[in-house]
């Protein structure tokens, strides 16, 4: 087998790929506004009760109606899934890796059609997209690999005794429930499904109901590349009602969560307390919210600095945990990175995003639209803006890309997750003063420093408290295997994603030693 390589981003320089990816997006516009049911075993099941996705970029056109399960969908989803796991968790680890590798090579067939999903149901623009689908399938290659090699050593990292044969066999735990967010719809969900499934598991996976027609896409590809129907539930619903039935069920093994600070602290608490019937301690691995920043040194390469900022702060309206919200600049070259930065972002053209020149699209709805209009109204009290400031008009949920200088390291602005295009300046006295500030949060996710010093990046590197600390580059776009992803302190259980020790968290090795 060859060796896991990343997927390489599509070149749209290229014109045959250009039109490929046209095509694609024609296609999937003829498909807008059907409806889609649920899976539950070898059933697909319609229900009266609908959740409506909607296109951010335009909000009067609907991409899929969807059915919308209950608690009692929910119930016989996961008895389903229960009644699958002797099945599924005997198939060898060969044959649910080849699932694995036979989806990422029908999504890599498919990946402009499930971009093109991506920009209408999820408001990317198309590099965006393109970098998504490819990651979904660096989930998939990745993990089939990692689960081939923590089968193999299980044998050779143990110490050998004469008389004696020991092996470690690493073995599924049972139904695990995955919880998904709107703002990685596909890899992120893709990731965490393949993740569990290839360890052995059968899971119920229950997608952000914002963006649920893409998740429908992604587990009939699965079952189409061999995981048994059985194995994979997917219930679109809403996350109070079937999310925390889900996760208190006696037969519920693990959750997987990536979503919110609050929600995952719900959960995370849900999940430790033990219901009639649980035989368990149930495992809770949660990938939570972000306040990430980028440090500028007073020996910088400006320019450089500037545009990492931009791109981390505004890549998809500033909705990834890895944004950039906070900008902690050394007084010297505070008002030079400031000025840059809000040209930088008032160049940016917002609008929707089937226009390929636009910068950065919608953000994903009114909630969260009314939401940042709110923060920035904020901001004109914490801070002083100097890029944006307001809603860009038309019928999207358009918001201008947004700078706010001299906020203070307590403000609103600089300690609460926004989830939008805000983002926030503030001056630092020195170094050790702009690690202070960084480290002056409740999350630790990403983090950035922009410094030629040596001293200073080990400094960072010692005392930057977050799980994923890039140096002289922007602090999002982790690429799987590459860069494992998962945050410290209110950021999660820093699980690392797409790193070599994920796979472990969905299993539970066993001993067996022989006497000879
Ligand atoms: N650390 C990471 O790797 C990572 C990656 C992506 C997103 N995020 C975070 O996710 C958030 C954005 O995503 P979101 O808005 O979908 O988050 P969210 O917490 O609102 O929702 C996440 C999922 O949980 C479900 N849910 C909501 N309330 C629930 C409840 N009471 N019980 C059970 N399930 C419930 C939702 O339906 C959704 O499927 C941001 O905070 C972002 O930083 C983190
Ligand atoms: N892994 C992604 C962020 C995922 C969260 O939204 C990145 O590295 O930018």
């Amino acid at each position: 087998m060859m060796p896991y390589r990343p997927e390489p981003f599509t070149d749209f320089n290229n014109e045959s790929e250009e039109n490929r990816f046209k095509q694609a997006l024609v296609q999937v516009r003829t498909q807008l506004g059907r409806d889609y049911p649920l899976f539950i075993g070898n059933k697909t099941v319609e229900t009266k009760r609908r959740i409506l996705s909607v296109n951010p970029s335009n909000f009067n056109q609907v991409i899929g109606s969807v059915s919308h399960a209950d608690a009692v969908l929910a119930e016989q989803a996961i008895q389903t899934a229960y009644s699958a796991f002797a099945t599924w968790s005997g198939v060898s680890l060969e044959s649910r890796a080849d699932c694995l590798f036979r989806a990422a090579a029908e999504l890599r067939r498919r990946k402009h059609e499930f971009s093109a999903w991506l920009m209408v149901e999820a408001g990317k623009v198309r590099t965006e997209a393109d970098g998504e689908t490819a990651e979904a399938i660096d989930f998939m290659e990745y993990y089939g690999r990692q689960m081939l090699q923590l089968a193999q050593r299980g044998e050779r990292e143990l110490i050998g005794m004469s008389g004696e044969r020991n092996r470690l066999d690493y073995l599924g735990l049972g139904v695990g429930i995955i919880i998904a967010p709107w703002n990685f719809p596909l890899a992120i969900l893709a990731g965490m499904t393949t993740a569990a499934l290839v360890a052995g598991n059968t899971v119920v996976v229950k997608p952000s109901s914002l963006t649920p027609v893409i998740a429908i896409k992604f587990v009939e590809l699965l079952r189409h590349a061999g995981i048994p129907t059985e194995a994979v539930q997917l219930l679109p619903g809403s996350g109070k009602e079937i999310g925390q039935y889900l996760t208190a069920h006696p037969l519920t093994r693990f959750i997987s969560f990536t979503g919110s600070k609050d929600v995952g602290l719900h959960l995370h608490e849900l999940s430790s307390r033990q219901v009639s019937g649980q035989r368990w301690l149930k495992r809770f691995v949660g990938e939570l919210g972000g306040k990430d920043a980028i440090i500028v040194d007073r020996d910088a390469d400006l320019e450089q600095a500037a545009q990492g900022i931009v791109a981390s702060a505004f890549g998809y309206s500033g909705q990834k945990c890895s944004a950039c919200s906070r900008a902690i600049v050394h007084r010297d070259v505070y008002d030079a990175v400031l000025k840059r930065c809000s040209e930088l972002a008032d160049e940016l053209k917002v609008g929707d995003v089937q226009d390929f020149y636009c910068g950065t699209g919608p953000v994903i709805n009114q909630s969260a639209y009314e939401s940042i209009l709110g923060y920035i109204h904020i901001a004109k009290t914490e801070g002083r803006i100097t890029a944006g400031g307001s809603a860009a008009g038309g019928d999207g949920w358009f918001i201008r890309p947004t700078v706010v200088a001299d906020a203070d390291p307590g403000s609103r602005i600089m300690q609460e997750e926004i989830f939008g295009p805000l983002l926030a300046f503030t001056k630092a006295d020195d170094f050790e003063d702009a690690l202070r500030i960084a480290n002056f949060s409740d999350y630790g996710l990403t983090g950035s420093v922009y410094t030629h010093n040596r001293k200073n990046i080990e400094r960072a590197r010692d005392t930057f408290a977050v799980g994923n600390l890039y140096i002289n580059r922007k602090c999002t776009g982790a690429i799987v295997g590459v860069h494992p992803f998962g945050g410290f302190n209110l950021s999660g259980t820093d699980s690392k994603a797409g790193g070599p020790d994920y796979l472990q968290l969905f299993t539970q090795p066993k001993l067996t030693s022989e006497r000879l």
